[in-house]
């Protein structure tokens, strides 16, 4: 893989991906093919947030599972910065993993409930062979800092601390490797409304602080426009709206995206 970083270059990129299933209705001679996405093309840029939005069902965590290259898509080509990602070959795959932080919609269930916080974020550095216990120890402390959690959290268990709390240490693993994107699928979903906000605008801080390309995903129209960029809208496996997201919101091109609108509470301008 290339490490060259050119701005004006996507630092991850999807052309022409399809994820398709064979149903479990259909006959053998005659399956039934899901098209759960069909035809995607998706660039993210360092320093920009990119938000999918789209209903339940439309996709979008098909194509979360490709961009952290965990799903294989049955066509298409997942690129990082610029050098084609084959997510079957094992050394393009540990560096993508490296590559690529993932933030899942509930850390209560992403988090292992008999680790503590410090060995949840020792055993990524770990697993790649990074650094001694010492330099582990310090990037633990680093990382506690930068999702604003006190240094005392290290000691205790996710379930010893608030839901709120919890996604920022399930956020700090992700950033554990340093990666250059991160794809969050819904992590504010499974929150109280009251920390939503708190963990949205900790995603923005670490955007640009850290110059990450962020993807993040949601059925939320209101929530993506808080965090976005740039807006996505899926509909049935495919793109069928893109643009900067005041565009998006204020001029909609497809009918699909002005009924997402259209639906949504009228807080839109936020
Ligand atoms: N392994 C699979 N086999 C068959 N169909 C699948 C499989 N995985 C996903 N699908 C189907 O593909 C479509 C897209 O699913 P996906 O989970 O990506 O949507 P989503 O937009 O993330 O929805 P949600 O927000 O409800 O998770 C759905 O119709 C789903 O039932």
């Amino acid at each position: 893989m290339s490490s060259t970083d050119n701005s004006n270059s996507p630092v991850l990129e999807l052309k022409g991906i399809k994820v398709h299933h064979r149903a479990r209705t259909g006959s053998l001679f005659r399956p039934n093919i899901v098209k759960a996405v069909d035809g995607v093309d998706f660039t993210v840029h360092r320093g920009e947030t990119v938000g999918i939005v789209g209903e339940s069902g439309c996709g979008k965590s098909t194509l979360a599972s490709v961009l952290v290259g965990l799903q294989e898509p049955t066509a298409g080509e997942v690129l990082f910065q610029g050098t084609k990602v084959n997510s079957r070959a094992s050394s393009s795959k540990k560096t993508f993993g490296r590559a690529v932080g993932v933030v899942f919609q509930d850390p209560a269930t992403a988090l292992n409930p008999r680790m503590t916080i410090q060995d949840i974020l020792t055993d990524p550095l770990q697993v790649h062979g990074i650094g001694n216990q010492q330099t582990r120890l310090a990037k633990v402390r680093e990382l506690l800092s930068l999702v604003g959690l006190p240094q005392s959290a290290a000691e205790v268990t996710p379930h010893q601390v608030s839901g709120g709390q919890r996604q920022r240490v399930a956020i700090a693993r992700a950033l554990c490797l340093d990666p250059s994107v991160i794809v969050a699928d819904e992590p504010t979903s499974a929150l109280d409304v009251s920390v939503r906000a708190q963990v949205l605008n900790l995603l923005s801080d670490l955007k640009r602080e850290l110059n990450l390309g962020m993807v993040f995903i949601s059925h939320d129209i209101q929530t993506v426009r808080y965090v976005s960029d740039r807006i996505c809208v899926m509909y049935y496996g495919r793109m069928v709206e893109e643009g900067p997201a005041r565009e998006v919101f204020d001029r909609p091109t497809n009918d699909y995206t002005k009924s997402l609108l259209g639906a949504a509470p009228s807080l839109l301008h936020v």
